[in-house]
């Protein structure tokens, strides 16, 4: 058959289909519209439907009934039009696009084949009997991801079937017409996805399904490993490949997973807003998203003012000349090791024989019950009884001396005066409280001395609620103390650590540790310690209704932070994705190979998955960033041609304002959507924008820590917040060597670099970085400026 023909006929099926779907849709907008009118009309007569009568005793059970019935059948009404309108949705994205994919899939033992088409979703012909298209997460879809026309197989719910792929067919169909088809091998079109990936880019991030690669289908479609981790060079397809998955697995899944099972902790709270229409185009509910500093937020942000990783990271990358630095480097290495984690759980256990720290039990500057009796009534449980539980005997027993100290405050003057003062609501209030106690029976102040005894007693009772409150939660424990005393007590920490030596600048990190706490500061590296010490305490506070937590950037956690996790969340399954190359914080984890992510579940539960073929940048900028980190010689760019990055030395920074306006101003003028003007830190990025906002006639955005929204055009950014994103065009505010040199900052410099699409200009306020002179210039071009006078 002849292309033509081939051609024709495909429209024809289009023409068809499409046909169906629309008549699907009008049929579907008819329910829907009479079960919103019907939905509408029966919330208005609700009240009418229900028999109301509340006269008699016996009519208020009749009527609960009436209204309990009348709310399902509300409820059930509501439900068949949520129904109705999610299939209307899936038909009207069908519509659009209504399939990308064709294998023709011969099974062994049959002597025709089948042609399967691959849409976002599945739809039944007229008679319901068959598929015209199938859902791209069907077990049969798998053939089109995974094999290459010749013999295959695959699994379904009912066993393995196994026979040939005689073809592979890919579209690109829009409203109705096929604007592209060719046939394929292996890979899923290169063409194709040399179409998808040459567009501009977007401000939300975009599905794959139609071009989804055979090594991101592992990623997908894995759902038997408790800990998938995804070591991936930068713009592999990692964030992608976990938003395809959750949508494989809430699909495969569907009778008992929800989308609120789920959830995604970030880098930071712009990428959140980056990848959520994904799923929603994919016709799924969004999992949860949230951030680990969001969470860190929530447990201690009351008691402490909390340090956030960016902060760290500025200090990491600007402080250099400070006094401190080294001590604070050491400091953070050592408080997110494992051997941390193990100090602290030790610590704990040596509490068992002594050491345990508690708050005395005040009462208006009075000590009620001191701290040296707790102490003592603690130890006295006994060596058997478990340090929770010991916990919990204590807190009764404070309970009890805390209502016999109330009952010899009953006639304290402070009660007196708080009697005096009384309002007449306080007296309607104690008297309807006391006879709630009494269920109902007829009781009156007649006596003025019970009177004044119940009162007292209210009052008396009321003033030390919190207090019963502090104890009952445990808070008489003193946590702050006992973290404190880690780093108070030199010969404990080294008896601590066991074999291992005491971290460098020791003495400089307790004295750090301990003004900070004395503050109620607490520096990011402190916060997960200080957490665990307390959970280890007081009871884990755990999370058992997630059964799947992805972790992207999983490299930015350190080993202590994964450990937590993994108490945290114990019925989850793991997916860590994240670049040991785009390890930008001191605390980062290794991916592959032994390490702690790796250890978490051990090597049995554990599958790493590498991903090598970088998608988002031409092939030119990833030959030149792949040669900053190591290893970055297996890193494979897509065949994709773009121009080579260049590098601009100038001289001054009116010089270099110069070029990088100029810059700009064509790239906006050439249609480029969305340009990133990367700096190092937060601060440098406000300097750069407030100048180009002089410069520019719309000014740039700025992106901050707290920016929710990614939106296109000119931005300017700090590196570590541009993290997981993209942009079509990328400008380095300054790649010279007095900016990037240190080897914590090549990660850094790599991570801004590789966010570039289409084109990516380094300008170089002086010499370049030498993690760009260090390589060969056949990578790059340069453009010496120094010479020249800005006009
Ligand atoms: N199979 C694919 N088909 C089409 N586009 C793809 C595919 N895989 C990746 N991409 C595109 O490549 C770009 C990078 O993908 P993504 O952001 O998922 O990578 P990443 O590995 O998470 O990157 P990084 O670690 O650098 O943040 C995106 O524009 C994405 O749409």
């Amino acid at each position: 058959m002849s292309t033509e023909q081939q051609w024709n006929e495909e429209q024809q099926r289009v023409n068809s289909v499409t046909d169906l779907i629309e008549h699907r849709i009008t049929a579907l907008e008819e329910v829907a519209g009479s079960f919103r009118g019907e939905v509408v009309e029966m919330r208005k007569e609700f009240w009418d439907e229900v028999t109301m009568n509340f006269s008699e005793a016996d009519d208020v059970g009749e009527t609960s009934t009436s209204m309990r019935q009348q709310s399902q059948v509300l409820s059930d009404r509501e439900r068949s039009h949520l129904n109705t309108a999610a299939a209307l949705d899936k038909m009207k994205r069908l519509h659009h696009s209504p399939y990308f994919g064709r294998i023709d899939f011969k099974e062994a033992g049959y002597a025709d084949a089948e042609r399967i088409y691959l849409g976002i979703a599945s739809l039944l012909d007229e008679q319901e009997e068959s598929f015209l298209i199938y859902d791209w997460r069907a077990p049969i879809s798998n053939l089109y991801y995974d094999g290459a026309p010749g013999p295959i197989s695959y699994r379904t719910p009912s066993g393995e079937i196994s026979g040939e792929i005689e073809m592979k067919r890919q579209f690109v169909i829009r409203d109705r017409r096929i604007r592209f088809m060719f046939d394929t091998g292996v890979t899923i079109g290169d063409q194709l996805l040399q179409a998808v990936l040459s567009r501009t880019s977007d401000a939300q991030m975009k599905s794959i399904v139609a071009t989804i690669q055979k090594e991101q289908n592992r990623i997908i479609r894995n759902d038997r490993t408790r800990m998938l981790i995804v070591q991936g060079a930068a713009g592999s397809g990692k964030t992608s490949a976990a938003l395809q998955r959750v949508a494989y697995l809430l699909y495969k899944y569907r009778e008992h997973l929800q989308a609120d099972q789920m959830v995604l902790f970030s880098p930071n709270p712009m990428f959140n807003s980056y990848v959520s229409t994904v799923l929603p185009e994919l016709g799924e509910e969004n999992m949860l998203q949230t951030t680990f500093q969001e969470y860190l937020e929530r447990r201690l942000g009351r008691e402490y003012q909390l340090e956030d990783p960016f902060i760290q990271l500025e200090y990491v990358l600007t402080a250099m000349q400070e006094p401190e630095y080294d001590a604070r480097m050491s400091s953070i290495r050592f408080k997110s090791s494992a051997s941390f984690q193990k100090v602290i759980t030790r610590y704990k256990e040596s509490m068992l024989s002594g050491g345990m720290k508690f708050k005395p039990v005040r009462f208006q500057g009075k000590v009620i019950v001191d701290a040296e009796a707790m102490a003592e009534k603690f130890y006295s449980f006994g060596s058997s009884v478990k340090l929770v539980s010991r916990l919990e005997l204590l807190r009764d027993w404070l309970l009890k001396e805390l209502s016999a100290f109330g009952k010899s405050e009953l006639n304290a003057p402070w009660v007196d005066q708080q009697l005096d003062v009384m309002e007449p609501e306080d007296l309607q209030r104690a008297y309807q409280r006391l006879k709630r106690k009494q269920k109902g029976k007829s009781h009156t102040f007649d006596d003025f001395q019970q009177e004044r005894e119940i009162l007292a007693r209210m009052v008396v009772s009321d003033r030390l609620k919190p207090l019963r409150k502090w104890i009952k939660s445990l808070r008489f424990v003193d946590i702050r103390q006992l973290y404190a005393n880690l780093f108070q007590d030199q010969a404990q920490m080294v008896r601590l650590l066991e074999n291992e030596p005491l971290p460098a600048h020791w003495e400089a990190i307790s004295t750090m540790t301990l003004r900070r706490l004395k503050l109620q500061e607490l520096a990011y590296e402190d916060i997960t310690p200080y957490l665990y010490l307390r959970e280890l305490l007081l009871g884990f506070h755990i999370n058992s209704g997630i059964r799947h937590v992805i972790i992207d950037e999983a490299q930015d956690y350190s080993a202590f932070q994964l450990a937590f996790m993994k108490r945290l969340f114990p019925h989850a399954k793991i997916t860590a994705l994240g670049d040991f190359n785009q390890a930008i914080y001191a605390h980062s984890s290794v991916l592959s190979g032994t390490g702690p992510l790796s250890d978490l579940y051990g090597p049995e539960n554990t599958e790493v998955i590498e991903l090598t073929r970088s998608y988002r940048s031409t092939m030119e900028i990833v030959e030149f960033t792949r040669g900053m980190v190591p290893g970055g010689e297996h890193i494979i760019p897509f065949n994709r041609s773009g121009e080579k990055p260049k590098v601009i030395v100038t001289a001054d920074l009116e010089q270099h304002m110069h070029h990088i306006t100029a810059d700009l101003h064509h790239l906006i003028e050439q249609g480029y959507e969305s340009v990133a003007v990367i700096c190092k830190t937060a601060e440098e990025s406000s300097e750069v924008h407030a100048l180009l906002s002089q410069k520019l006639d719309t000014a740039p955005k700025l992106i901050k820590k707290t920016t929710l929204a990614f939106e296109q055009g000119v931005h300017v950014v700090p590196a570590y917040l541009a993290k997981g994103v993209e942009f079509d065009a990328v400008l380095i505010y300054d790649g010279s060597a007095a900016a990037y040199s240190h080897e914590q900052e090549r990660k850094l410099f790599y991570t801004a670099c590789t966010r570039a699409m289409h084109l990516l200009h380094v300008y170089c306020l002086g010499k370049p970085s030498p993690f760009i002179s260090s390589q060969s210039e056949e990578w790059y071009e340069v453009s010496n400026m120094t010479a020249t006078r800005v006009e």
